[in-house]
């Protein structure tokens, strides 16, 4: 009886395209093959199991009937299994994206550029990719000469497959008080091998000084939730937005390194870039950044301190923001440290020893290295350094921004709902 049963259960397996081996001995209370199949005294209970990815070809069902009653298929209906086989597999959402974060400048983590493609031929601009916001804009043919120095621009005349979103204006203004505003098209974009057709690209008819005098950024690519998109009559989608439906997995993620290039990667999750595990948490995606709460801090090897700390995961922007709390706790441990009013932050001697600083996600501890919270000279050749962490007071958000993403292996899954992943590195 046993061995009947177990021609059937591979016939009836095979048939539903659900056949796996089944094991040479099925007496016992667990089949064992996982798809929580159970058997006692001669009866087979199997839970169904979805296949992934799997895609119904009826013509291959057709087909099966055939061979099961030894019929030989005809022509036509060997071809129409070849046909939606093709089909199917060009379905299967697999497209992927691999591009380099390069710092703008060798010596310090200003920011990060990566080279995009826009438009029919297509036009390279490097962009910042920058998860606090959510506008992609570019220099353009647009953007006033006089404000123009040495960046790459995009000429939507130029292109073939640009199209004027007519009637549809932007602005936005950023943080650190810098600003830009213009008209959108939308055109073929590419990062890194993966394509979005018709992306809407914001092309500057206007950039604030600190644009103009940043000659290594060419525009922003804004990662984070299309909610904060300024685009008005009608707010545009983001290019991970356009991208998630042709993306294996519905996720980037961030690899940003301390003086060198790091990467960004679309779809995937490559496991040589992390070690340990990845420790997802919670993200509320209100109003439009990746907001997670840190599981608390420590300074040097002084002790961890759990209160949760409620921030933003920000590539577009350079420092980490903290409550002062913290951050006087931290520079309490700098010789020389002061909050200047001249300086717009803590700053302190270049020569000080810095302790570094930990952070938490979840169980897992991420350290940001010394060396990592020392951002910069003041101004060229001075010996006063300012400081990687300075305080979120007068910001209203805390922000974990490169100084702290250096640190970590991070993924932003845009899944629902979405989440945060962190992993050393
Ligand atoms: O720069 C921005 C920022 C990004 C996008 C928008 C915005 C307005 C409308 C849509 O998006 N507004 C911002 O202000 N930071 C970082 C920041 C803030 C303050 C000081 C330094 N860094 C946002 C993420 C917090």
């Amino acid at each position: 009886m046993v061995a009947v049963t177990n021609l059937v259960l591979t016939t009836v397996l095979a048939g539903l395209g659900l056949a796996s081996a089944l094991p040479p001995k099925i007496g016992t209370t667990n089949i064992g093959n996982g798809n929580g199949a159970s058997l006692d005294g001669g009866r087979a209970t199997l839970k169904q199991a979805r296949r992934p990815n799997y895609r119904f070809n009826g013509a291959r069902s057709v087909y099966r009937t055939y061979l099961k009653y030894g019929v030989p298929a005809p022509e036509d209906l060997i071809k129409a299994v070849a046909h939606t086989d093709a089909l199917n597999a060009a379905a299967v959402k697999r497209d992927t994206g691999s591009a380099a974060a390069v710092p703008i400048d060798p010596r310090f983590d200003i920011a990060y550029v990566t080279p995009v493609t826009i438009g029919t031929p297509p036009q390279t601009l490097q962009l910042d990719f920058d998860t606090g916001s959510s506008d992609l804009w570019v220099f353009s043919s647009h953007t006033p000469t006089s404000q123009i120095r040495g960046q790459e621009i995009y000429t939507p005349d130029k292109s073939t497959t640009s199209k004027l979103l007519d009637g549809h204006t932007w602005s936005i203004t950023y943080g650190d008080g810098s600003a830009s505003r213009g008209n959108v098209y939308t055109d073929n974009f590419t990062v890194g091998g993966l394509a979005v057709a018709s992306q809407a690209i914001q092309c500057a008819q206007q950039v604030s000084s600190s644009f103009t005098t940043e000659e290594s950024i060419d525009g922003l690519l804004g990662l984070g939730f299309s909610t904060l998109n300024t685009v008005n009559p009608a707010s545009q989608l983001t290019f991970f937005d356009n991208a998630k439906s042709k993306l294996g997995s519905p996720v980037f993620t961030a690899d940003l390194k301390n003086k060198q290039a790091g990467t960004y990667d679309f779809g995937f999750i490559d496991k040589a870039k992390y070690t340990g595990e990845i420790t997802y948490v919670p993200v509320n995606p209100d109003p439009g950044y990746w907001t997670f709460t840190s599981s608390g801090y420590a300074v040097g090897s002084g002790n961890f301190s759990g209160s949760p700390i409620t921030g933003i995961a920000d590539t577009g922007t350079s420092l980490v923001y903290l409550p002062t709390a913290i951050v006087t706790a931290y520079y309490r441990q700098v010789q020389g440290a002061t909050n200047s009013r001249n300086y717009g932050g803590y700053v302190f001697p270049c020569s000080a020893t810095l302790p570094p600083f930990t952070f938490g996600v979840g169980e897992t501890k991420f350290t940001i290295p010394a060396s990592y919270m020392s951002y910069a000279p003041v101004t060229d050749g001075s010996s006063t350094c300012f400081g990687g962490l300075q305080s979120s007071s007068g910001i209203g958000v805390n922000i974990w921004g490169d100084v702290a993403l250096k640190a970590a292996f991070v993924v932003f899954n845009g899944a629902n709902p979405p989440t945060l992943g962190w992993a050393t590195k």
